[in-house]
């Protein structure tokens, strides 16, 4: 324990100052007074993520309102209940500046404390940089701790399988060993020696000290580098969210009006907003910031992404001015040092990003003619910048404070050197030399960002997507302004900026992929250039957009409207923009944003189950609920979803899915965490229900909901559904089986009271086994006419189920029910349940439900079907095809040649009348009206000129 003690001691001090930026000025902060609670998540997946960080970053913003398991930083060992067993190694991702390091060090420092886990006995804090240092040494477990940890050494502690030990290794990504895990021997005796590689391999495999426990935080694109068996649980930092941004803000600064104009001004500029989730950014606005606000003397506060960085560099040098060369505050120019100095620091940035580089040696400074004697003193005004670290017996080690700092240095370099030079960098082709004098004396930035564009879009994984931005943003007049002193010429921005403006939004109407064309978005937004967007929101402020065709381009700017609204991608409404499948195919990267997609009723086809497949498929993929229902989808609409997609709920009833669409049933693997399963009103029949069966047995699948009402099942299916339950009792909680066949055995076999499994689980078991024929509904109706309601032009026949429109008036007694003039007639069947018929029409009809208190005379509006709120209407014509009205609405609906038959479905409890088109038996989806019925509802018809209507019998109809 006094071993533990002076751990603990050396631990805090080591760990309680933070030397944010200024370190060498000698500026500590305390790490408990700044530390902000940061947005951990549970179970990331440990693919390997190459895609740029800033764009993991926007969709990470994005995401956050997903419901994902969080994590504090104190429970990062402590087992979650679904656990079984005990966790030892801990996996936490996150990109580079989220937080990883400040988060292990809050961890040691608070046990340090004696805040947290004080069941741990010691605490070894390891860096990877650190341990590169010692790469060509040999180590035994005990050696490498006491080399480090000297208190450990001076004790003696040698018995590290007595103890709860907990060793941090930070930052992975940096790593030099080659962690050769398949190749590497294995070492189990903590004090054997032998490579650095060999002890760490075993450490991490649990072969050598299997007692103790692991952290270990990378940036993700390293995180495979360690096999998934070695790994218990993965965890991601997220960075903050909204409220924790607020919160480091409200810490950082002493003023708190400062503060709160900060967080304003960051709210209301999208991309600042949207680069405060990472820390770090948070840090390096709050310094421009803060030093802006002190001195801008009416100035405006920098609200693009490249104005701040541009004031960054200012205020790091103004920094250095005023140390060392007395400069007035209020005075923002480059000094001819400084100016020096930032040369040699971008055409770093610059040949490093080229080669991929984000961490440097000193002779990759000499190399960009930085002066490794006077480095120190670059270090110790630009640490903000250009962190420097110093590992044990090690050549210092480079790198600049955040990787965006670097890609602004770097976008900088290139913006200069054209300007100054007219020499483009980015253009292969061109000799890196001075060009043409016309050239240089009046360079024109359009090619360069032309280039750029070009460039930025043929990059797979969008590595200079940020560089592009800042590219761009550095030509607005206001950033010319700041970089004057920068730049030996003038350049001529104002009509280039047009014409680039013109150059990204033919691009974007090349239909690129959503993370490439909204990079251009955010491009036009540097310069100031928001027609497209405003275009858009216009449209959807009035409400016209689903009556217009969109361009590409167009789409495009929705896509990125609604990716980057504050608020409103929780629930993704397709019938909102377009009930298509072309807006479907447009807006998919906002589906896969989303958490919840209604796409309920929106004519749909197998394409749209290939599209959402990858979309549910992808990493990235937010979306946890979904709503297919009353499309077409057929058998291929299970495709879409593989066992790996996250879905908890799906709805996929009013389908048309048969038996054989079931054998994909996702519900087998232990991946699946489908929770609620809607597959009403298909005809699953009992080989269906069997093929669903053979996933619901099974113990990974955890499925509580599951509906089946209306899916033609029998006693045969029941038994299905019974034996299921039996081999895995304990999850499904509710099964409707309403609107079935299961006749008196399969109640029997589903009756909770003689099985073993737990009955309690089984809470509702709707069975309703009054209906006659084989048809999926209770009544398949015998609808009969109103003859008090009927029109005096219409004559029927065939015993009162035929109806024709005819120019001699009947002779019908009067009656208030009748209609006056419009030729119709209601039924008299009031409906509450669930109904269905049909009827067959010649010319052209009205197919309609309406309420007993549509009028009968007076104003045509009021009383025709379709044209007021007392009836939901399709109407069918030879001529002009389908179309469904409601309340003087109409909404034409595409179908090739219609047969004469259609039939309606009413769900008077759900709200939902359909109408199909019925050919050869087989029903083809029209529409359907979603509405709350609060009364009962009578079929009714209408007539043209010459038509007519007849009822069909249910005995003449097939299902
Ligand atoms: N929880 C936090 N509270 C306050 N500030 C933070 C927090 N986390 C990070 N920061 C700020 O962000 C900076 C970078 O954080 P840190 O070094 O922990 O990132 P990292 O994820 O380890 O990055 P890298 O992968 O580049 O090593 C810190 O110096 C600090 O200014």
């Amino acid at each position: 324990t006094e071993c533990t003690q002076k751990l603990k001691s050396s631990l805090r001090k080591r760990f309680c100052c933070v030397f944010e930026g200024l370190a060498k000025a000698g500026n500590p902060t305390l790490l408990n007074q700044i530390y902000t609670e940061l947005y951990i998540t549970e179970g990331g997946d440990r693919e390997i993520n190459e895609e740029h960080e800033v764009r993991q970053i926007e969709a990470t913003s994005r995401k956050q309102r997903v419901q994902e398991k969080t994590i504090r930083q104190e429970n990062i060992f402590k087992a979650s209940p679904e656990k079984d067993k005990p966790i030892r190694t801990v996996v936490t991702k996150g990109v580079a500046g989220i937080g990883k390091t400040f988060l292990t060090q809050k961890f040691a420092l608070d046990w340090a404390e004696n805040r947290s886990n004080q069941d741990i006995q010691f605490i070894f804090p390891f860096t990877f940089r650190e341990l590169n240092v010692l790469r060509e040494k040999r180590f035994s477990l005990v050696e490498l701790v006491h080399h480090f940890f000297n208190e450990s050494k001076e004790a003696q502690i040698c018995r590290f399988n007595d103890f709860q030990i907990v060793f941090i290794f930070d930052g992975l990504d940096e790593c030099r060993l080659p962690l050769d895990f398949s190749n590497n021997e294995v070492l189990t005796d903590v004090t054997e020696s032998t490579s650095l590689d060999v002890l760490l391999t075993n450490l991490i495999r649990g072969k050598l000290l299997p007692s103790a426990r692991l952290w270990i935080t990378t940036r993700p694109a390293a995180a495979n580098q360690i096999p998934p068996e070695c790994v218990d649980i993965v965890t991601d930092v997220k960075g903050f969210t909204d409220v924790q941004k607020e919160e480091y803000f409200r810490k950082r600064f002493v003023d708190q009006k400062q503060a709160s104009m900060v967080i304003s001004h960051i709210k209301m500029s999208q991309s600042l907003r949207i680069m405060c989730h990472i820390p770090v950014f948070c840090w390096i606005s709050a310094t421009v910031l803060e030093n802006v606000l002190k001195t801008r003397q009416g100035r405006e506060l920098p609200k693009t992404l490249t104005e701040l960085y541009i004031y960054f560099l200012l205020v790091q040098s103004k920094v250095k001015q005023l140390k060392y060369e007395g400069g007035a505050e209020t005075d923002l120019t480059w000094s001819p040092e400084s100016k020096t100095m930032i040369e040699s620091l971008r055409k770093l940035a610059f040949d490093q990003l080229q080669k991929g580089n984000l961490i440097f040696y000193e002779t990759d400074l000499a190399g960009s003619g930085i002066d490794i004697k006077a480095a120190s003193v670059y270090s110790g005004v630009f640490t903000q910048i250009f962190k420097e670290e110093r590992g044990i017996y090690q050549d210092k080690l480079f790198c600049f404070i955040h990787l965006s700092v670097q890609e602004f240095l770097a976008a900088l370099h290139v913006h200069l050197t054209f300007v100054n030079s007219g020499v483009n960098l980015l253009d292969d082709r061109q000799p890196k030399q001075r060009v043409s004098k016309a050239f240089k004396n009046q360079p024109n930035v359009r090619k360069l960002h032309q280039t750029a564009v070009d460039k930025a879009l043929q990059s797979p994984n969008g590595h200079l997507d940020l560089v592009l931005r800042i590219l761009i943003g550095l030509s607005l007049p206001a950033n010319q302004t700041l970089l004057r002193g920068l730049q030996t010429q003038t350049a001529n921005v104002s009509q280039s900026n047009q014409e680039t403006a013109e150059y990204i939004k033919k691009k974007i109407s090349d239909g690129l992929s959503a993370e490439k064309s909204i990079n251009l978005f955010h491009c036009l937004n540097e310069l100031n250039d928001r027609s497209l967007v405003d275009e858009i929101q216009q449209y959807l402020r009035s409400g016209s957009l689903s009556t217009r065709k969109l361009s590409p381009a167009q789409w495009s700017a929705l896509v990125f409207i609604l990716l980057s609204s504050e608020k409103g991608l929780d629930v993704f409404d397709l019938k909102k923009y377009s009930a298509s499948e072309e807006a479907l195919l447009m807006l998919l990267p906002v589906v896969k944003a989303s958490n919840k997609a209604l796409l309920r009723d929106c004519t749909l086809s197998e394409k749209t189950c290939e599209v959402l497949s990858s979309v549910l498929g992808s990493q990235s993929c937010c979306l946890r609920e979904v709503d297919l229902s009353h499309n077409d989808l057929e058998d291929a609409g299970m495709t879409a979803f593989s066992p790996s997609c996250s879905l908890r709920s799906l709805n996929m009833s009013n389908n048309n899915l048969g038996e054989s669409g079931l054998q994909r049933i996702f519900l087998r693997t232990q991946s699946s965490k489908l929770r609620e399963l809607d597959l009403s009103n298909n005809n699953l029949r009992d080989a269906g229900v069997q093929q669903l069966c053979s996933g619901l047995g099974t113990p990974h699948c955890t499925l509580q909901t599951l509906r089946l009402s209306g899916c033609l099942v029998t006693g045969k299916g029941c038994g299905y559904l019974a034996s299921a339950l039996s081999s895995n009792p304990s999850h499904l909680t509710e099964l409707d089986l309403s609107y079935n066949h299961p006749g008196v055995v399969g109640k029997q076999m589903l009756s909770c009271e003689q099985k073993q499994w737990k009955l309690a689980n089984l809470r509702s078991l709707h069975m309703n086994s009054t209906c006659r024929s084989t048809l999926r509904y209770d009544i398949l109706l015998f609808i009969s006419l109103d003859m008090n309601s009927v029109n005096r032009h219409l004559r029927l026949s065939d015993n009162n189920t035929e109806i024709r429109q005819v120019e001699d008036e009947q002779p019908y007694p009067d009656h208030p029910n009748r209609f006056q003039t419009c030729w119709q007639l209601m039924c008299r069947n009031g409906l509450t349940g669930r109904c269905y018929w049909e009827v067959e029409w010649k010319g052209a009809a009205l197919i309609s439900v309406s309420c007993k208190g549509i009028k009968r005379s007076g104003k045509s509006e009021d009383c025709r079907f379709g044209r007021n709120d007392q009836s939901w209407t399709l109407e069918c014509s030879d001529v002009f095809g389908f179309a469904v009205w409601h309340v003087n609405r109409e909404t034409t609906i595409p179908s090739p040649s219609a047969p004469h038959r259609v039939g309606v479905y009413l769900d008077h409890p759900a709200g939902t009348l359909s109408f199909y088109n019925v050919s050869f038996g087989r029903l083809k989806h029209l529409y359907t009206f979603c509405a709350t019925f609060t009364e009962p509802v009578y079929p009714s018809f209408g007539l043209w000129s010459g038509a007519s209507v007849s009822l069909c019998s249910a005995a003449s109809k097939k299902l």
